[in-house]
């Protein structure tokens, strides 16, 4: 399978050579892409031969049933290998074209985490990407192109076929294809507008929807649900709008298409009938007899059905090329994480068990088009196994500092050192760090799979441990009717529905204390508990910093308290 570099995924306003290499990259990602059609040219072939067992068929029948039999033995063959090519090309372009949609998936989930901290892609936009954009690649690959292989050779097997019976009847085809081919050219050409105008409403429309969703509580807070409906209905409309003018041109060119495919089969009929019956008004270099009569005219319809199967899929090929655009343009991986060990610094190795050290040396971190940096010229230490509070006022970038240990806030000056080695440039300590952010993820499950992410293989009893040592215990006896295991099967939704602010963060805590890292990153873990829960949050927090390197962000003065060091982030400019 062909590799495909971030910058598939980088470049904007692509020209359409870079959106057809593009797409020949992606259509090659699945194997064997020539084998559909491939096939689709074989039924081109039995076609030919079908023809020709009608017609030896029909010119035996006064020589008896011995002479009929091997015409349709012939007969039956072409049309058994006829609805067999059609089924193992149909197969083959659907798996190709599931080999490409799987890998650009996982391109563009990878771009979906590793974006650029501060990048303007939404959720939205990338759920739009994920699923519409990639499954319209799908007629793309699964029919479009093996038609478009296929319809370059196989018409002109029928008509060297014809040619061979009645140069007449192919001179008739040939002519026919003309306007043909000229209609096609101006519907299609109408189609590549319309269609990308419905597409562009259809990714805004899922987009937009998916933000809303995502931000409900938001929207009905502000009681603006009236004002986001319209205009969701406003998008909807416009899409249906799209919709409509693109069935018109699809319907339009089908129509085109039949009209001159039932126009080029009357005109060999009437043609050869006329010529059978010696009734032609104007003289023509040959005299066909019923058998080559009957193959011309039995051929006649597959000289225009591998151009049918391609016009049934010309809209695909025009989705396709609107997705591309919006798949090009979507923002490569930022900071990449470092793929293999090489990438991490010795001190973090499993093979390196002792407990690091970090060193902050004359960091900054500037996000992409801030004007200001969010930290500069950050200075500290955090020796091996101590606790070291980070405090400031708000915006002093305290959680920045945390998030570049993570590769999710850029680096533009100084270094981050690991036992003296340089944290490389995007890197990131999270396989070897336990982190709680300011807002704890949760995603949809049970409490228990919440706190397995951190740990996928932690054992029940380890579970219980971090639950009742981040001080879950009564909640979660509470929820279980008595039963601590029952109040883990929970179920939470994405936003955490059902537990309160401090309860998410101690969940956090449980999390962070579950994974057996020599790291520790708190960011504002006791915010917004009152003083009592705080109290015994940070006895908490001692506990789970034993044998841990630990940072910690805070505006708390008990957890300043609990610091062997204190590094205070100045005022923000
Ligand atoms: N993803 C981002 N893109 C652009 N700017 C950002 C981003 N994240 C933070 N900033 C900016 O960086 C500065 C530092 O923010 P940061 O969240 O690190 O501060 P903080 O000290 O943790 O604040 P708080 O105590 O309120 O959590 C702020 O000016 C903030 O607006």
């Amino acid at each position: 399978m062909t590799a495909l570099s971030s910058s598939d995924l980088a470049s904007t306003d692509p020209t359409p050579r870079a959106r057809r290499q593009w797409l020949k990259t992606i259509a090659q990602g699945g194997r064997r892409g020539d084998a559909a059609a491939a096939w689709l040219m074989l039924d081109s072939v039995a076609a030919i031969g079908f023809a020709g067992g009608l017609a030896g068929a029909i010119v035996a029948v006064p020589a008896g049933a011995a002479a009929v039999l091997p015409w349709v033995m012939l007969v039956v063959l072409s049309g058994g290998l006829r609805g067999l090519v059609v089924m193992l090309a149909t197969r083959r372009g659907a798996r190709q074209a599931e080999n490409a949609k799987v890998t650009l998936r996982r391109r563009i989930v990878a771009s979906a985490l590793h974006r650029d901290p501060g990048a303007p892609t939404t959720t939205g936009v990338l759920m739009a990407a994920v699923v519409d954009e990639v499954d319209a690649l799908d007629g793309y690959i699964a029919r479009f192109l093996p038609a478009r292989k296929a319809g370059a050779i196989a018409p002109f097997l029928i008509l060297l076929a014809t040619a061979l019976a009645s140069p007449v009847a192919a001179g008739i085809l040939v002519v026919t294809l003309i306007p043909f081919i000229v209609a096609m050219a101006l519907a299609g050409g109408a189609a590549a507008e319309k269609s990308r105008r419905q597409f562009t409403a259809l990714a805004r429309l899922t987009g937009r929807f998916a933000d809303r969703v995502r931000a409900l509580p938001v929207v009905l807070a502000f009681g603006a649900e009236d004002r986001e409906a319209h205009a969701l209905g406003i998008a909807a409309d416009e899409l249906a709008a799209r919709t409509m003018g693109v069935l018109r041109v699809a319907f339009l060119s089908s129509g085109a298409l039949e009209f001159f495919a039932a126009l080029s089969v009357a005109l060999v009929a009437v043609y050869c009938g006329f010529n059978l019956l010696h009734l032609l008004p104007f003289p023509v270099p040959e005299q066909l007899d019923l058998g080559r009569a009957f193959f011309v005219l039995a051929l006649a319809p597959e000289f225009y059905a591998p151009m049918r199967r391609l016009a049934a899929a010309y809209h695909d090929k025009q989705a396709a090329e609107t997705a591309a655009d919006r798949l090009i343009a979507l923002p490569a991986p930022a900071s990449p994480m470092p793929a293999s060990l090489p990438a991490t610094p010795h001190a973090l190795r499993p093979d390196m068990p002792v407990l690091p050290a970090l060193a902050f040396r004359s960091v900054a971190i500037r996000y992409p088009g801030a004007e200001r940096c969010a930290v500069s010229d950050l200075m500290f230490d955090v020796p091996p196994g101590r606790i070291v509070v980070l405090t400031g006022p708000s915006g002093s970038g305290k959680t920045s500092a945390l998030h570049l240990l993570l590769g999710l806030a850029p680096l533009v000056a100084g270094d981050v050192l690991i036992d003296g080695e340089r944290l490389p440039p995007g890197g990131s300590l999270a396989p070897s760090a336990s982190w709680a952010g300011q807002h704890p993820l949760i995603i949809a499950g049970t409490i228990r799979e919440n706190l397995r992410l951190a740990c996928p293989d932690a054992t029940d009893d380890a579970i219980d441990r971090a639950v009742v040592q981040a001080g879950l215990r009564p909640m979660l006896m509470a929820r279980g009717g008595g039963r601590m295991a029952a109040g883990l099967d929970t179920r939470l939704d994405a936003r955490g529905g059902g537990l309160s602010g401090g309860e998410r963060r101690r969940l956090a805590l449980a999390r962070a204390m579950l994974k057996p890292a020599p790291i520790l990153l708190l960011d504002e873990p006791t915010a917004h508990l009152d003083a009592l829960s705080e109290i015994a949050l940070v006895t908490t927090i001692v506990a789970a910093c034993r044998g841990r390197t630990t940072l910690i962000a805070t505006h708390s003065d008990r957890l300043v308290g609990i610091a062997d060091h204190v590094v205070r982030l100045g005022d923000p400019a």
